[in-house]
């Protein structure tokens, strides 16, 4: 196969070679890297990093190929894909394509044999990056161009709903958010015997009583959770009302709704193997995350909420527990794909809670 050579370009005034893998789709977007040695299939189909391009910092990605279960959207939305090593010859008994095929498939920006150890320093160092994959290296991304309106790229336009499997009657009915689902949140509902309806983003808190609920659950998603504030007066009407989980860009628009305000870190949380701190047990869990931005713990009213958990690294706000309203709100990913389950139980002990609609005729 003939190698062509590409670029990648950073708002730093950098400049990486690497070798297009799929054709030479070009690409702009804010550079994040993920620390995860698998998963990278969860990873590339995650609707969060829509706008992003991700860079895999372990080095080798496609061993295991790709397959038609563990996909946690439809498609791919992330801007681009850099990767040191890919594998041409996956083999794993599930695997039905290449990773390489996969990038053809969904055209997904990609350049591979680039310096990631170097790049992710750079990231680390210089923490808001911007990049452009690109044929040409005298060609630097503009400056700030974070993806607007990504939620809406993402998001359902119309309500789906699903039955769970599990004993059918009397299941509680939850309502998801849809800011960028993971299919994974859905699953791990439908799995607790909870039937689930997704619905738009900005669905309001009218639409959502005619869907007559038992709980909410507002998912992970995209962007900075500033750029949906428009939306706070319906979310905190919605959690005021019905049992509330938030996950992710969830829990930070929840975060927002009641008064409190989000921040950029430094350079993220993107990995399966965030150590977090569940203060109520004292217990340390190893999470999945994939954050750039998290709630400010100045900005936490104590005599409302409490803190649930921390992260051990940071110390950055991973939990909130409302202290009178039945809402609990999570940074990390209690779905996990890709990683550890450690944090399952956020699932059941919110679908636990939630009295089925038939349970509470029949009461
Ligand atoms: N996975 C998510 O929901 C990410 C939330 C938000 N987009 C952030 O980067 O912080």
């Amino acid at each position: 196969m003939e190698e062509k050579v590409g670029y990648l370009t950073l708002s730093t005034g950098d400049v990486l070679e690497g070798v297009w893998l799929g054709s030479s789709v070009t690409a702009e977007g804010e550079m994040v890297f993920n620390t995860a040695m698998t998963g990278y299939q969860e990873v590339m189909t995650d609707p969060s990093y829509a706008g992003q391009i991700v860079t895999m910092t372990y080095p080798l990605i496609g061993n295991y190929g790709f397959n038609d279960i563990d996909s946690e959207s439809i498609k791919p939305s992330l801007s681009g894909l850099i990767i040191s090593n890919p594998c041409y010859t996956p083999d794993h008994y599930q695997s039905n394509y290449s990773i390489v095929e996969m990038i053809e498939k969904y055209n997904i920006p990609t350049l591979y044999g680039v310096d990631t150890r170097a790049l992710t320093r750079i990231i680390r160092e210089q923490g808001e990056v911007y990049g452009k994959i690109t044929e040409n290296k005298e060609n630097f991304p503009e400056k700030d161009t974070v993806a607007t309106n990504v939620v809406q790229r993402v998001s359902v336009t119309e309500i789906k709903s699903f039955k769970t499997k599990k004993q059918a009657f009397s299941a509680p009915h939850v309502v998801v958010m849809d800011f960028g689902f993971k299919h994974s949140i859905m699953h791990s509902l439908l799995d607790l015997g909870c039937d689930v309806s997704v619905v738009p983003f900005d669905t309001t808190f009218e639409q959502i009583q005619a869907l007559d609920p038992d709980g909410i659950l507002l998912s992970n998603g995209p962007g900075n959770p500033k750029s949906l504030s428009h939306l706070a007066s319906n979310i905190k009407q919605i959690a005021d009302h019905y049992p509330t989980l938030g996950i992710c860009l969830g829990h930070q628009l929840v975060a927002l709704a009641y008064g409190a305000t989000t921040k950029r870190l430094p350079y993220g949380h993107r990995g399966s193997n965030h150590p977090v701190k569940d203060l109520i047990t004292g217990n340390v869990l190893i999470t999945s995350q994939n954050h750039g931005y998290v709630v400010d713990m100045d900005s936490v009213e104590e005599k409302d909420w409490q803190v649930s958990h921390i992260n051990v690294n940071d110390k950055s706000v991973e939990g909130l527990i409302h202290r009178t309203k039945n809402v609990m709100t999570v940074q990390f990913h209690p779905e996990a794909h890709p990683g550890p389950i450690d944090t399952h139980n956020i699932f059941v002990n919110f679908t636990k809670q939630l009295v089925a609609k038939g349970e509470k005729q029949h009461a």
